[in-house]
């Protein structure tokens, strides 16, 4: 349990965030009644698919489903993943959400179903309660004996000989503490001194200052601004405390699994196989702490991208892991339409077999108008912090509308690095001009290679009938 508890002071570092494809999106955008709100907390239109995922987010809240499969279906740079990022944000810090898209499965390390077990267990949290003995008052006194050593010298380095005396008080009661060498480190460490109200956790030996106490006020003029002034704790110096951690099955599997490094593989990622009977001792103590009522299970999504790459085996997996009672909601987007299974050479909806389309909720995706597309453009712009003039916003719209959402986007980066070259503060349309010179699109792409396809290897496209075909597609 000490091991679980000192990961999940880490899992937040894990949270960091950079300017990435969808970091504009900060929820579903919903109001009161749970209708869409045209542009709000970085999402524009699609009303309906978002109003769909706010009322799957209530029943995820609500705890009322588990093992259903939510498929967002769409044409490409309909916002799917975007949606299904909003779901993740408006989730809350204790609802685990794992993201993967199905082409990871195909790896040499890992096997397709052990990759999907590990993602399953990635998106199911387990909330451990547990009554912590704690010892919580005002700090009276607190002397540190530094041991002479042989040469005469108070020695620093040996930390474990030190000893010392910690005086704490209520305001009903007063004790002196014997302090051993973890504990002196762990107070240093925190800078601790009389007049801090302190909380010692007697099974961890964690210190945490909870602040400096009133009655000391006025004692010390040289506070900093974020001090915060607490009350001397009343009654019994030592208290019962109940302290709740949140953690996902994956986590505690891979620290169970390789004792020496699997704290380091939760951030590296290498994890390797884990053993079933690991697993299965986990399952087996996380089922006896919730019959004792110390732990719950917080059933969270998994996002499966490009679900269309999943082969027959794996659907067959997923089948099958949906009916485990603590099975994730599980959110799949695919743009495909008609499409082979994979690994068969039947064709079916998304290339998805009927047995589990059968199980689907499904959400679709429309096109955006040019409006919708200035907006998310607009947004965008904000969010790269970049400056644009009104023209250079009208013709990117443009481009967006002919080409795609997506290569739009793009070029919003590349034309402010094209005006910060000619060193100028906002993006104007020659910018844009000079970068979608550039960088082609897709369509203007596909031109360039039919105009000069009998130059590149391997070439393929026969006769020009063929070629107005694919262009035309
Ligand atoms: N409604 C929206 N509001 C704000 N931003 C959006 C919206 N829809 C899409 N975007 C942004 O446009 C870009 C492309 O969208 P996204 O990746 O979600 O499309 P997709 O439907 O998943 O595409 P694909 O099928 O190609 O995977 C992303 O940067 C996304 O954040």
């Amino acid at each position: 349990m000490a091991e679980i508890k000192r990961l999940s002071e880490s899992r937040d570092l894990t949270r960091i965030e950079r300017i990435g494809a969808h970091s504009h999106i900060r929820g579903l955008g919903l109001d009161s009644s749970m209708e869409a709100r045209d542009v709000s907390e970085g999402m524009v239109g699609q009303q309906p698919a978002r109003k769909a995922a706010g009322l799957i987010l209530k029943l995820i809240r609500d705890g009322k489903i588990a093992g259903r499969v939510i498929l967002i279906a769409g044409q490409p740079g309909t916002g799917k993943t975007a949606i299904a990022m909003a779901l993740a944000k408006s989730l809350g810090q204790e609802t685990p959400f794992a993201s993967m898209s199905a082409s990871e499965l195909f790896s040499l390390e890992l096997s397709k179903t052990e990759a999907l077990t590990q993602a399953f267990r990635r998106a199911i949290g387990v909330r451990i309660k547990e009554e912590a003995e704690i010892i919580e008052g005002e700090v009276v006194e607190i002397s540190i004996d530094r041991p002479i050593s042989s040469n005469g010298n108070p020695s620093s380095s040996n930390a474990a000989a030190k000893t010392g005396k910690l005086t704490l008080k209520t305001t009903d009661m007063e004790t002196v503490y014997e302090l051993g060498g973890k504990m002196i480190e762990a107070l240093n460490k925190e800078k601790v001194q009389s007049g801090d109200v302190v909380a010692l956790d007697k099974a961890s030996g964690k210190v945490t200052k909870l602040g400096r106490s009133i009655g000391r006020s006025r004692d010390y003029d040289a506070v900093g601004p974020h001090t915060k002034f607490v009350r001397c704790p009343d009654g019994e110096l030592q208290k019962r405390k109940e302290v709740v951690h949140c953690v996902t099955l994956h986590e505690i599997d891979v620290i169970n699994s390789r004792k020496t490094q699997g704290f380091l593989a939760l951030f590296t990622g290498d994890t390797g196989e884990i053993r079933a009977e690991v697993r299965e001792q986990i399952d087996t103590k996380v089922g006896e702490w919730r019959e004792e009522g110390k732990a719950e299970i917080i059933p969270g999504v998994l996002f499966i991208d490009e679900v269309h790459m999943l082969d027959i085996e794996c659907f067959s997996f997923l089948n099958r892991a949906l009916e485990n009672e603590m099975a994730p909601i599980l959110v799949i987007a695919t743009n495909r339409g008609i499409t082979n299974i994979r690994g068969t050479n039947y064709k079916s909806p998304h290339g998805i077999p009927p047995d589990f389309l059968d199980r689907l909720l499904i959400i679709t995706t429309q096109p955006y108008s040019q409006e919708e597309i200035r907006k998310i453009l607009d947004i965008r712009c904000d969010e790269e912090e970049v400056e644009m003039s009104n023209d250079a916003r009208v013709l990117l719209t443009k481009i967006g509308v002919e080409t795609s959402l997506r290569y739009a986007i793009h070029l919003i980066t590349a034309a402010a690095l094209a005006c910060q070259k000619r060193k100028g503060k906002i993006v104007e349309i020659d910018d844009i001009s000079r970068v979608y010179g550039l960088f082609l699109d897709v369509k203007r792409s596909t031109q360039y290679l039919m105009e000069y396809q009998s130059q590149y290897m391997f070439n393929e496209v026969p006769d020009e009938g063929d070629a107005d075909e694919a262009m035309q597609s």
